[in-house]
């Protein structure tokens, strides 16, 4: 069995972010990826030079062209820069009914510059969170969408991640990456359920360009290979902290160096049948 994984998403012709970090992780992790392209940005691991913004009503023509054709077993959503590609992509949710969402509230890239316009963010909290199986926001992405202060330790951590899961998507995880600390700590919420505490140590490297591209689209690569969430969600974890183990292997750049999407893990790991 197949799975086919769509990340609808920004550009990083350096390869470590947006689309392209997304296909990585997807054939690492087993999936087969496609993808649907919301701004062309000029950047690299020093950052942002320029973005040209995708129509919206181009977005839409990519959507229902792949959607009338092939089907989907999940979806990551990444950078979407303005209101108008926000509406393209809640209608296509709705439209072709697309399963196991996971929206990564991408709004301001490492090196400070934004990718998401300031005004978007309203659309994104009223149009994309309630339709999102599981939102993946970063701490400062998450007092944006809450119109607070950053969450400065765990405690408050959880305190936000219930707010946000009133705000209507299924499941949260609150990613603490930009906490210090010896660990990096992220808290998955569902209503329904107590939170989890994802923990792992905290690698000692700056090449942290991607992360959040990586872990999101981790995660839905291996929704669909997992039984629930909260196991997609821990083994994606795990997929991130090797690829940040490995980043120092590569020679990428000299700023935020990207992530080393480590294939060989995978097939250890699936090797090993664990
Ligand atoms: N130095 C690090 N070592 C280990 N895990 C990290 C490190 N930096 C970030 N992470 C993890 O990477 C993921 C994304 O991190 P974060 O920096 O919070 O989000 P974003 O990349 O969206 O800004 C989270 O799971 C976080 O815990
Ligand atoms: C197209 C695109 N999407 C997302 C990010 C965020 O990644 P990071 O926060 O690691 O810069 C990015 N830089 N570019």
């Amino acid at each position: 069995m197949s799975f086919n994984i769509l990340s609808i998403a920004g550009t990083d012709p350096s390869g470590g972010a947006g689309i392209q970090a997304d296909l990585k992780a997807f054939s690492a992790l087993g999936g087969y990826g496609m993808t649907v392209v919301t701004a062309l940005v000029a950047q690299t691991t020093t950052g942002v030079t320029e973005v040209h913004d995708v129509p919206a009503r181009f977005v839409t023509s990519q959507l229902d062209t792949l959607l009338r054709d092939v089907r989907v077993d999940a979806v990551k959503i990444g950078m979407l820069s303005n209101a108008e590609v926000i509406g393209a992509v809640a209608d296509a949710i709705d439209a072709y009914r697309l399963p196991n969402v996971v929206l990564d509230p991408v709004m301001v890239a490492k090196s400070g510059d934004r990718l998401l316009a300031e005004e978007a963010v309203g659309a994104l909290r009223s149009q994309l969170l309630p339709r999102a199986d599981l939102i993946t926001p970063n701490l400062p992405e998450s007092a944006d969408l809450l119109g607070c202060t950053e969450a400065v330790d765990l405690a408050e951590m959880a305190e936000q991640a219930h707010r946000l899961v009133e705000l209507g998507p299924a499941r949260v995880l609150l990613k603490g990456g930009h906490l210090r600390g010896a660990t990096s700590t992220d808290l998955l919420l569902a209503p329904d359920a107590p939170p989890e505490t994802l923990t792992a140590p905290r690698v000692d490297t700056t090449n942290t360009h991607g992360t959040g591209c990586t872990l999101s689209s981790a995660i839905a690569a291996l929704r669909p290979q997992r039984p629930d969430w909260s196991s997609a969600v821990r083994d994606a974890k795990s997929y991130l902290t090797e690829a940040l183990r490995h980043a120092d292997e590569l020679d990428v750049g000299h700023g935020k160096g990207p992530v080393h999407h480590f294939y060989a893990w995978w097939q250890e790991k699936k090797a090993s049948g664990s």
